[in-house]
C-alpha cells in the first residue's frame, strides 16, 4: 500500500481521498472535507471574501477559489509558505500572534478595498513545541495527549479571535476541533458569537485523531466582545455558570 508523510512526519497509509486528491489536482486530501462541508451547509457560493487560517499546502484555498463567488478575494495564511494558487493571495504568518497576523491581513484587505470576510476557515493543527511531547496527531501518553489538546484548543481560540476581527455580520466560521476537556468552554464561546452552531464529521476525516468540524453560522457581530469571552480560562468558568443557571 502506498505511504504518505502525516502531519507528525510519520508515514501513514494512503487512502482513497489521498488518491482522489492527486487525481483531481488538489494539494491535500483535506480539500474533500471542505467540499463535503460546503455541500451540506452552502456557505461558499455567496462569499465574496474568504479567509483561510492555517491553509498550507492549500487544498482548502483551491476549493474556496472554485466555489466562492466569481472573482472572490481569497486569502490563505500559514506558518509555512503556500505555493501560488491562481485567484488567491497568501500570507506567511503565525495566527497565534494575532495582532501582527491581523495587521498583515488588514493591509491586504485595504489594498483591495475589502472591508470584511463572509467566510473564515480554520483547519489548523497545533505544532509540537521544541523538546515537547508529540503533536495532537501522534500523542500516545496521557501527558502528551493533554499537552496536544491544550495546544489545539489555544489554536482554535486564536482562530476565533481573528474571525471576530474580520467576519462580516451573518458570516460563517468553520473550525477543526478535537474533543477534549475544553469542548464545552469553546462551544459556549461559539454559541455566544453565532446564531447557529453545528458539528460535522466529513467522511474524508481520518478516524484518528477524532477530529470534528464546527460550523458556525450567522455571526452576531457584537459591537463589544468582553476579553473573557476569548479567554479559555474564563470560558471554563462562564460555561460552568451557564450550566448551573439552566438547572
Ligand atoms: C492540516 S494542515 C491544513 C491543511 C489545509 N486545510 C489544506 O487543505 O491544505 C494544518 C496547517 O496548520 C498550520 N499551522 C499550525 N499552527 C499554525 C500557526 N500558529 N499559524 C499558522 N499556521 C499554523 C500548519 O503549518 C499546517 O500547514
Amino acid at each position: 500500500m502506498p505511504m504518505d508523510a502525516g502531519n507528525n512526519g510519520k508515514q501513514r497509509p494512503q487512502d482513497k481521498f489521498d488518491l482522489l486528491a492527486k487525481e483531481q489536482g488538489y494539494r491535500s486530501r483535506a480539500a474533500f472535507k471542505l467540499l463535503q462541508l460546503d455541500t451540506l451547509f452552502r456557505f461558499l457560493p455567496t462569499a465574496r471574501a474568504v479567509l483561510d487560517l492555517c491553509a498550507a499546502p492549500g487544498g482548502w484555498v483551491q476549493v474556496a477559489v472554485s466555489r466562492a463567488a466569481p472573482g472572490a478575494f481569497v486569502v490563505g495564511v500559514d506558518l509555512a509558505p503556500i505555493r501560488p494558487i491562481r485567484g488567491a493571495l497568501s500570507l506567511k504568518e503565525d495566527i497565534t500572534a494575532s495582532a501582527r497576523c491581523g495587521a498583515a491581513v488588514r493591509r491586504l484587505m485595504d489594498s483591495r478595498g475589502v472591508a470584511s470576510f463572509e467566510v473564515v476557515l480554520h483547519d489548523g493543527v497545533g505544532r509540537k513545541k521544541k523538546g515537547g511531547n508529540r503533536s495532537v496527531c501522534g500523542g500516545t501518553s496521557a501527558s502528551a495527549a493533554q499537552e496536544a489538546t491544550a495546544t489545539q484548543s489555544a489554536l482554535v481560540m486564536d482562530a476565533v479571535r481573528l474571525a471576530t476581527m474580520f467576519l462580516a455580520p451573518n458570516g460563517t466560521f468553520i473550525t477543526k476541533f478535537f474533543r477534549c476537556q475544553d469542548y464545552k468552554a469553546i462551544m459556549f464561546c461559539l454559541k455566544q458569537l453565532f446564531e447557529r452552531v453545528h458539528l460535522s464529521r466529513p467522511v474524508a476525516s481520518r478516524s484518528t485523531p477524532a477530529e470534528i468540524y464546527v460550523i458556525c453560522l450567522r455571526y452576531k457581530a457584537p459591537a463589544n466582545i468582553q476579553p473573557e469571552l476569548l479567554d479559555l480560562k474564563h470560558l471554563h468558568l462562564l460555561s460552568v455558570d451557564a450550566e448551573k443557571s439552566k438547572r
